[in-house]
């Protein structure tokens, strides 16, 4: 029998910040990216990370694998790669035979919990489509059989400093990742110090072993995850505000948001989605819970608003070399625009 209610919710809790607090032990000046990813794993959402090269996204993902538990696995974006290369590779086999291996999205099974893409940018459309396809199906037919993998969570990195022979992803495509998170070098100079002098940043894998294994049981985060999502409640004036931001999106003028750098009015092509509007509550419901609540709050929505809403925005051509910046400015202008509603709800025990 499954213990009650209020004893799950506290359990998960304590483990989601006991996960967060170890990857916090490792990596260094994260903090903020950190809870965000701990936010989309109990909320099921993909993510796409928005760094630079060696700034640990690499190191910062086996850590939460390890702690979320079960395999994984990785593939670099390039521009010879083709979709038939996530599923199998071929290799020479001790008898000078080739022979056919699983690749990396089918090697571990239902057992796979983190697959990161690096550099998703640089592959083909053709791998993009299969594997959001895979994203949102959670299933792959190959060999001749079924491959599930239920538990999947897809961290994808775009380099977008170099454009060479990349492939951008469309806003279409993009719209189905749950978050981007930046990823960025620390700002703090003792910090920084401490990456370049402190020899043990320099071991990846021995700073990765540190986290506790299975601190989360990854095969349970979908079923607590569903029963997190339906304990959360909103009210009518959280739910109407959240139309506002919503509509603000679309037309930040009509509610009197403005911008420094541009014309408000002549910025926006398209808002953000019906999709991402529920991946915005989905992530908001988790930071209550993170929060030891069991109501939403404008906060909630706050916490996760920029990296929930910013990269489904599609700017008017003129404007989208400058997506980055002129998205921080709107949504930030966008939540301080907006009249707060204020709510009294009782906290959770
Ligand atoms: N904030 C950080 N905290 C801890 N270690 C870090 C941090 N930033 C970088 N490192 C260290 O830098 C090295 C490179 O990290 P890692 O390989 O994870 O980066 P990456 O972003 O995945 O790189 P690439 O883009 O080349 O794949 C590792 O030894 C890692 O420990």
């Amino acid at each position: 029998m499954s213990a009650p209610l209020d004893i799950q919710l506290a359990d998960w809790r304590n483990h989601a910040l006991n996960l967060e607090k170890q990857v916090n032990q490792v990596i260094v000046g994260q903090s903020k990216a950190i809870r965000l990813m701990n936010i989309a794993i109990f909320a099921r959402g993909h993510v796409l990370l928005d760094g630079g090269v060696g700034v640990g996204k690499t190191t910062l993902l086996q850590s939460i694998a390890r702690g979320i538990g079960g395999a994984y696995e990785r593939i670099e974006g390039t521009v010879d790669l083709m979709p038939n290369d996530l599923i199998y590779h071929t290799f020479l086999g001790p008898d000078g035979r080739p022979q056919i291996d699983e690749g990396p999205l089918l090697r571990a099974g239902e057992n796979l919990s983190v697959f990161f893409f690096n550099e998703i940018n640089r592959a083909r459309p053709q791998v993009h489509a299969l594997m959001l396809r895979v994203m949102a199906e959670r299933h792959i037919s190959a060999f001749k059989k079924e491959y599930r993998m239920p538990h999947m969570i897809v961290f994808a990195d775009r380099n977008q400093v170099e454009k060479n022979e990349t492939f951008e992803i469309p806003s279409a495509a993009r719209d189905r990742f749950m978050m981007e998170i930046p990823i960025e070098i620390p700002s703090d100079r003792e910090l920084k110090k401490s990456l370049v002098f402190n020899t043990k940043f320099q071991h990846a894998e021995k700073l990765t072993q540190q986290v506790e294994s299975d601190i989360l049981k990854f095969d349970q985060l979908n079923a607590f995850s569903d029963l997190l999502q339906n304990h959360i409640k909103s009210s009518d004036v959280l739910e109407e505000y959240t139309m506002d931001l919503w509509d603000a999106t679309q037309s930040p003028e009509k509610f009197g948001v403005t911008m420094d750098s541009v014309d408000v009015g002549r910025v926006i092509q398209t808002g953000a989605s019906p999709r991402g509007m529920g991946m915005l509550m989905k992530a908001a419901r988790v930071n209550a819970w993170l929060n030891g609540r069991d109501s939403l709050y404008p906060e909630d929505i706050h916490a996760v608003f920029h990296e929930v809403i910013s990269h489904r925005l599609v700017f008017n051509a003129a404007y989208e070399n400058r997506r980055t910046a002129l998205a921080r400015e709107l949504t930030t202008n966008i939540i301080r625009t907006l009249a707060v509603p204020s709510l009294t709800f009782s906290k959770a025990a």
